[in-house]
């Protein structure tokens, strides 16, 4: 066993702000950056700023204003554009709907599973010329989750740990049909964003972890003839006012220097490389130095 010390990570906590949430509250020096990435540009800017010293970065998920629809966001710009801007850790905060009666809106979910039901997006960094698997089996960060859990505590918000998120591909809500299906897999809750973004996340080696906020039943409940975005987003601005809380919360907390993630989100790569290295593409590689450019030196 070696007796060297774990290597100390300081924390850069990325934010990506769902529906309803296109910034953050009690950032210093806040500037707002263009970042570029081999995938093309982010939804937006990113909000570069400090809390507590800690660096935080910051990017609306659909961009300010909310102009792009789920299935047009660009997944792999907006977490590479977070690596290269040094993010360790990811709180994801999105708007969900609910397919449990004991989760009503303004109740939050700490997600620890998804079901992937998108199918029309990038879900990899990875591509003819460098193919890589990663382990999705556990898809979010533990001790992000331990974080939001204390916090949210703390400030005496409803929530639930652990439950299953439901990722559609929209922008359409679902059918009765799907919901009731749904619900029948066990799921918790139903969104569109949230995957490829965890996968990415995985992919890139950056601690991530979901915070659902419900704002609406889904069209399953009784009371609920439809979804629609005015009650969604009515519910939503309750939520954003707790969301800021909890993050402005968790930053002090998860942003402490510490050692490798007990989790390894951040060895993701470690093993995950299956092409010879002799028929690697050298154009495709160039664009993975910002993703993977720690394990591919070296090989
Ligand atoms: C306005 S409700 C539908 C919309 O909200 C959620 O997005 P996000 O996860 O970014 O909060 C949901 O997935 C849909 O994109
Ligand atoms: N009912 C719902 N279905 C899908 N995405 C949602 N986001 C918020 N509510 C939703």
């Amino acid at each position: 066993m070696s007796n060297s010390p774990a290597p100390e990570v300081k924390p850069v906590i990325g934010i990506i702000g769902g529906s309803g949430l296109y910034d953050i509250a009690g950032l210093e020096n806040k500037e707002w950056r263009r970042v570029d990435t081999p995938w093309g540009a982010p939804s937006d800017e990113l909000l570069f700023g400090t809390l507590d010293g800690i660096r935080c970065v910051f990017l609306p998920r659909h961009g300010r204003g909310h102009p792009i629809p789920p299935s047009r966001l660009n997944y792999r710009a907006n977490i590479a554009a977070m690596k290269i801007a040094g993010v360790t850790d990811i709180i994801s905060l999105s708007a969900v709907g609910s397919l449990r009666e004991d989760l009503p809106p303004g109740h939050f979910v700490i997600v620890d599973q998804f079901i992937d039901r998108s199918f029309a997006r990038e879900k990899s960094f990875f591509d003819t010329g460098c193919v890589a698997h990663v382990s999705v089996a556990d898809p979010v960060c533990p001790r992000i989750g331990d974080v939001a859990e204390e916090k949210l505590k703390e400030l005496d918000i409803a929530f639930t740990r652990g439950g299953t998120y439901l990722v559609m591909e929209g922008p359409q809500f679902s059918t009765r049909a799907e919901s009731e299906l749904y619900r029948s897999w066990g799921c918790a809750v139903i969104g569109m964003t949230n995957m490829p973004e965890a996968k990415l996340a995985r992919e890139a080696e950056i601690c991530y972890a979901t915070v659902a906020m419900v704002t609406d039943y889904d069209c399953w409940h009784q009371d609920h003839d439809s979804v629609t975005v005015d009650a969604v987003v009515r519910v939503m601005q309750q939520n954003a006012d707790h969301a800021r809380s909890l993050v402005k919360a968790m930053i002090p907390a998860l942003g402490q220097p510490r050692g490798l993630c007990p989790a390894g989100c951040d060895r993701a790569l470690e093993h995950a490389l299956i092409t010879a290295p002799e028929r690697r593409e050298p154009a495709l590689l160039s664009k993975l130095e910002v993703i993977a450019g720690r394990v591919l030196s070296g090989q």
